[in-house]
Order: structure tokens, then sequence, then C-alpha cells
């Protein structure tokens, strides 16, 4: 389905034929031709526009698609038809939907190399990490299979032999907008419990990565949802504001920046439609004397540089208690300046590209501010050209560690999106938890400490959605994700999530005569 020059004719492939065409994908050769939107079960073009995009291949700069974003019409016709699929899938029992996400599951698990690879050219993060992105994927498909059979409500017994019971029951029409950092897992993340639930999806990704999501929407067809349960329609703003808009749309899940979360809570309010906010973050990494060192350290690259720094949960406040500080800084910045940077289809590869060059500009903006405001560029923070003639045109740079943080820098106030570590020291933990807190946001936060009553002590005191013990940025399905304050509400995973894609009926038996008051 991916063509490059040579391999046209072999489309459609199975995917028992598909280890083939991902060995034979490498950097600088793919080109998406078919069409990006997903409507009624088949790639289809837009029946009409609000612009056109240009996707890249971040490692080379090189263009990866032209595509056309969707209009008014056009999201109308996905609505419709996830409309239309709805009232057939909204019907299946619980064990019947568990069984077509278990089959969907399976054939993302066997497909993994390849949605990796498109993964890995479209958004630039190491071909390492994709595979573990998308595992997560299969995962909570999986998880969510499994809740499908299992959702029932309440029977509730009422005087006189009279009773009552509830229902939970879909919301509809689900839409879903995603950012680019993790965008094949973002769809999963959303549609999983969307279908689970009896809802249909139309889903809208990032006109940065709007290749991956394709092949989620082909897989959720091999494994027989009906036609129309999972749409995709690309473009940016204007399309997601008539997504948001549509009368027809129950309820919209959003991952994206706080500024287009306010957006799109304001359109919700108009249409008084449930939101779940999925958003940025400024996290804290709290490392207390006690630790084990060497732990804390791998939990601070952890922290930091998956994705190329570009991870909304990240702890870019790594808060040092004074009597480690040096040891620990010495040491982190020994690992950071051993991240292999380079082509990320290579299997070595730790850190690819940023995911274009406006991104990198600003990145290197935050570093360039830090300075002037006295931080100290303890490594990185530069532009990183790769040996690789090919990739002389893409958006590289070296992970940066910054020393000599004040908590009034912009480096250590806002969101960077990018490999930069800003580290603090601290004193005690009165102090330090007081400053952690000390943020508009409250999506993640960590603690890394031998001593496990403070390990608990702290992270109940930590105005954070998703905290780690003695770990960071680890993603199990099982476990609810989302954020405090700024950061956003609702929740994506864990058992909690069925909540927020379901509404609760409550039906009232009388076995006896009305008793009237009239
Ligand atoms: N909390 C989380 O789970 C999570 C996960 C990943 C990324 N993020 C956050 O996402 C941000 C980076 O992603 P981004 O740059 O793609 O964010 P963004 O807010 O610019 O865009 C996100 C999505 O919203 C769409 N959009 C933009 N304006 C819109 C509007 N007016 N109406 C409807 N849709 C609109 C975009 O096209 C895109 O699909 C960071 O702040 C990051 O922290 C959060
Ligand atoms: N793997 C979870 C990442 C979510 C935020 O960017």
């Amino acid at each position: 389905m991916f063509l490059r020059a040579g391999l046209a004719g072999l489309s459609p492939l199975r995917h028992t034929l598909r280890p083939a065409l991902v060995a034979a994908m490498s950097t600088g050769t793919f080109v998406v031709s078919q069409p990006l939107n997903y409507r009624g079960g088949a790639r289809v073009d837009p029946v009409d526009a609000s612009g056109t995009e240009k996707a890249f291949e971040p490692a080379t700069g090189r263009v990866i698609a032209t595509f056309t974003c969707s209009g008014e019409k056009e999201v109308n016709l996905a609505v419709q038809d996830a409309k239309a699929a709805f009232k057939i899938w909204s019907q299946k029992s619980g064990m019947e939907r568990c069984r077509i996400l278990l089959e969907a599951a399976r054939i993302i698990r066997d497909r993994k190399d390849e949605i990796a690879t498109v993964e890995t050219i479209n958004n630039g993060k190491s071909i390492f990490e994709a595979h573990w992105d998308i595992d997560t994927s299969w995962q909570c498909l999986e998880y969510y299979a499994g809740l499908a059979g299992s959702m029932a409500g309440e029977h509730i017994q009422l005087p006189g032999g009279s009773f009552g019971y509830t229902r939970r029951e879909p919301l509809g029409v689900c839409v879903g907008i995603g950012a680019w950092n993790y965008p094949f897992q973002i769809a999963c993340w959303k549609s999983a419990p969307a279908l689970a639930c009896g809802n249909a999806m139309v889903f809208k990704p990032s006109p940065f990565t709007p290749v991956s999501t394709l092949l989620l929407a082909e897989v959720y067809t091999e494994a027989g949802v009906p036609p129309g349960l999972f749409n995709v329609v690309q473009g940016g703003a204007a399309t997601g504001q008539f997504l948001c808009q549509h009368r027809d749309v129950a309820k919209v899940s959003f991952t994206g920046s706080v500024p287009t979360g306010s957006k799109i809570m304001e359109m919700s309010a108009k249409g008084i439609k449930p939101v779940t906010l999925e958003l940025g973050g400024k996290s804290p990494l709290i490392i207390f004397s006690d630790c084990d060192m060497k732990n804390a350290v791998k939990g601070a690259l952890m922290a930091n540089f998956l994705t190329q720094g570009e991870v909304c949960c990240n702890g870019t406040r790594v808060f040092v208690q004074k009597e480690i500080l040096d040891q620990f800084t010495e040491e982190v910045v020994k690992q950071t300046q051993r991240i292999k940077i380079g082509d990320p289809l290579l299997e070595d590869t730790r850190m690819g590209p940023l995911i274009n060059r406006p991104h990198l500009e600003r990145v290197l903006g935050f570093v360039k501010v830090a300075k002037e405001q006295g931080a100290k560029v303890l490594c990185g923070g530069d532009l990183y050209v790769p040996e690789d003639p090919k990739l002389k045109d893409g958006y590289y740079m070296r992970p940066c560690v910054l020393a000599n943080c004040r908590d009034d820098m912009t480096c250590v106030k806002e969101e960077i999106f990018g490999p930069v570590m800003s580290i603090l020291s601290f004193d005690t933990e009165a102090e330090v938890l007081e400053r952690a807190n000390d943020t508009t946001f409250g999506l993640a936060a960590g603690v890394f400490t031998r001593d496990i009553q403070r390990a608990h002590r702290v992270v109940a005191e930590l105005q954070a959605g998703m905290c780690f013990i003695n770990n960071y940025n680890v993603s199990p399905v099982e476990l609810p994700f989302g954020g405090y304050k700024k950061s956003g509400f609702g929740r994506e995973n864990g058992r909690v999530t069925i909540e927020y894609y379901s509404q609760l009926k409550t039906v009232c038996v009388e076995m006896g005569d009305v008793e009237s008051a009239f």
C-alpha cells in the first residue's frame, strides 16, 4: 500500500507479504501515493477541501505525501458513515465486539514491523522506540477487548418487589483528534475503548503525521468491523473544527496542546458534548540522595529523551538533592553524550530527528534563551548533522542537559517538547514539593528514593495525574493516564476510560400499582 519506485505493482499487499516490503524500506525512499482519507471501509479522496498539506520524512526533510485537507462536506460524509456503522456495531454483544478487537490486535502484532517502520519514517523516532509504541497499541486493543465482554450494569432492589437496573450504553459517533508525537498509539488509545463500548469513531491525525492511522483503519476493516466504524479525515485546525462542531458528534477526545485544548472545550461546550483533553506538561522528576543512582540516571534519560524529547509527560524539571547533585549530573551528562543520533531506521539509533524544521528551531531557541538567562549547557543543545549525506537536510539536534537552572527561567517553566533536560537542586522534601507543584501543568511526576514511606508520602502530595516511583515513562495500558490542572481531564487506558466512552441509563421497574398524587 505504500508505494516506492519499483514496488508500485504490489498493492494491495496481504500482511503475509509485508516483511519483504518492510525489509525494502529504507530512509529516503518512501512515498505515499494512495488517498489518505478512510471512509466506509476504504481509502477515498475527500469530496471537498479546506487546503492542502505536505507530510515530511524528518530524517531527510523529503516530502513523502501531499494531501487534501477535508472540508465540511467530507467531514459530514465521514460522520454519516460512522452513524450508519454505529447502528450495527452498538447492537452487537460485548463478546462479539471482543472477538473483532482481539483479531485487530493480532493483525497489528503480525504487522508490527511494517507499522513501526511507517511510524519512524513519518515521525522521526527511532525504530527501536516505534516497536515499543506499536506494542502498547495492540496491547490497548487486547485490554479493551477483554473489558468489552464484561461490561455490565447493576440490579437494584426497590420496595414491594419493584426494582431498577442500569445499562452502560455507548455515546454514538466519537471524534478523536491526535497529536504528531505518537500517531499510531494515540489513535489506538482513543479508538480501542471507544469501539469496545459500542461507539463509532472519526479520527483526525495531526497533518504532520497523516500516514500510520490509515494502517489502523485497514486493520479494523480486515478484523471485521462494519464499514464506516472507524473513519479517518485528514487536515488541520479547520477540519478539526468541522468535526467538533458537527451536530451528530457525541464526544470529542483530544490530544494536543493547551491552547488548542481550550478551543476544543469551547466548541464542545456549545454542543454540550463531553470531552477528554490530553494536553501538555512540564513535569517534575525528584531525585533524593538515597536513590539507587544507576536507576535514577536511567530514569532521568527515559524522562527526557524518548521520541527526541517530544513527549507530553516528560519529567523535564529534574530536581536533584544537593548531596548528590555533582555525581548525578556528571553521570547524566556522560550517558546523554553516548546517545546515538542518526538514521532512525537503523536498529542501534536511539535518537532521530525532531518533527520539522520550525519545531527544531523553536527548541534551539529555548536553549538560547536558557543560556541568556544564566543556565549552563553541559552538553548538546546544538544542531547535529549526521555523516550520511542523505540525512543532511534532516532535523537533528544533540540532546541537551542544562545546569544552574532556576525555577523562574523560561526553560523550567514552559513546555519545550524537545530533548532538553533542566537540572535544579534542592535541600528538603517540603521545599521540593512546593517547587514541583508550582506550575499550571499537572500531567506527570516522578520520584526516585529507597525510602518507601517517603516515596508514597511525596506522590500523595504531587499535583499530577500520572506519578512514577523509581521509574519514568513506562506506559502499561492497564493504568489510567491523564492530567491534573491545565494538562487536561478525562483518562486514557485503564478500566476507568470505559466511563468516558459510555453513558449510564437507569431503568425503574414498577411491579405494583401506581401510587398517584392526583
Ligand atoms: N497528554 C497527552 O496524552 C499528550 C500526548 C501527546 C501530545 N500531547 C501534547 O500535544 C502537544 C503537541 O502536539 P501538537 O503540536 O500536535 O498539538 P496541537 O494542539 O497543535 O494539535 C493537536 C491536534 O489538534 C488539531 N487542531 C489544531 N487546531 C485545532 C482547532 N482549532 N480545532 C480542532 N482541532 C485542531 C491539530 O491539527 C492536531 O491534530 C504538546 O503540548 C504535547 O504535550 C499531549
Ligand atoms: N507513551 C505515552 C506518551 C504520551 C504523551 O506524549
